[in-house]
């Protein structure tokens, strides 16, 4: 075990599947945007690796660009406050946009971003997450593309972090249960 895998309890889902079920969502984006321009949103920091890969496996011309939202804080704490801390460098209006996220949980920070983002009035609004854990939805969020559905488990890897660590590891893992109480976000 390297010393960046301490903490990992199991693994999840290996680096293989990880890879595979990319290039399959890629495939099917690339078939569903044929002809159409193409706008990747990415939400800092964790989707970087996953919108990075996904892209190289478009066949499809596009574009990127990056959104940082402020976390609300802990999952208990679901008031729901959530803000832009950096926003788009490109207008939106008439482009066909598809937000990428590594997960989707309670749903809070996606359901906010999309209010915001259908308000400039894109062509198309659509998300593509890695993973979902539908148990711990609080709020529903159409989400176009999904990698895997997941169980409640706090997540680490491909970008998820734990504290800010973690996000290098090439696999998704479930954090060690010893280091869980707090682990929420
Ligand atoms: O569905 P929700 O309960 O809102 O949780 C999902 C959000 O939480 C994580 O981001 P985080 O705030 O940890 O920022 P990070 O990507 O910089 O780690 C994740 O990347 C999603 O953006
Ligand atoms: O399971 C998770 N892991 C890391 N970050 C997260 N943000 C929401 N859920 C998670
Ligand atoms: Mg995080």
């Amino acid at each position: 075990m390297s010393s960046a895998e301490q903490g990992v309890g199991e693994i999840l889902i290996p680096e293989a599947d990880v890879r595979t079920r990319v290039a399959e969502l890629g495939a099917e984006i690339s078939a569903d945007y044929a002809g159409r321009d193409l706008l990747l949103v990415g939400v800092l920091k964790g989707a970087v690796f996953f919108m990075a890969d996904l892209m190289r496996t478009l066949s499809v011309p596009c574009e990127i660009d990056f959104m940082a939202i402020s976390s609300y804080g802990a999952a208990t704490d679901s008031s729901g406050v959530v803000r832009i801390l950096k926003d788009l460098d490109i207008n939106i209006a008439g482009r066909n946009v598809l937000v990428v996220e590594d997960i989707i949980d309670s749903g809070l920070t996606l359901s906010y971003l999309m209010r915001s983002l259908r308000a400039r009035k894109p062509a198309a609004l659509e998300v593509c997450a890695l993973l979902t854990k539908p148990e711990r939805r609080e709020i529903e969020v159409p989400v176009r593309y999904v990698g895997f559905e997941i169980p409640n488990r706090f997540v680490i890897g491909y970008g998820l972090d734990f504290a800010e660590r973690y996000r290098n590891l090439p696999y998704i893992g479930v954090l060690h249960p010893d280091l869980v109480p707090g682990a929420t976000r």
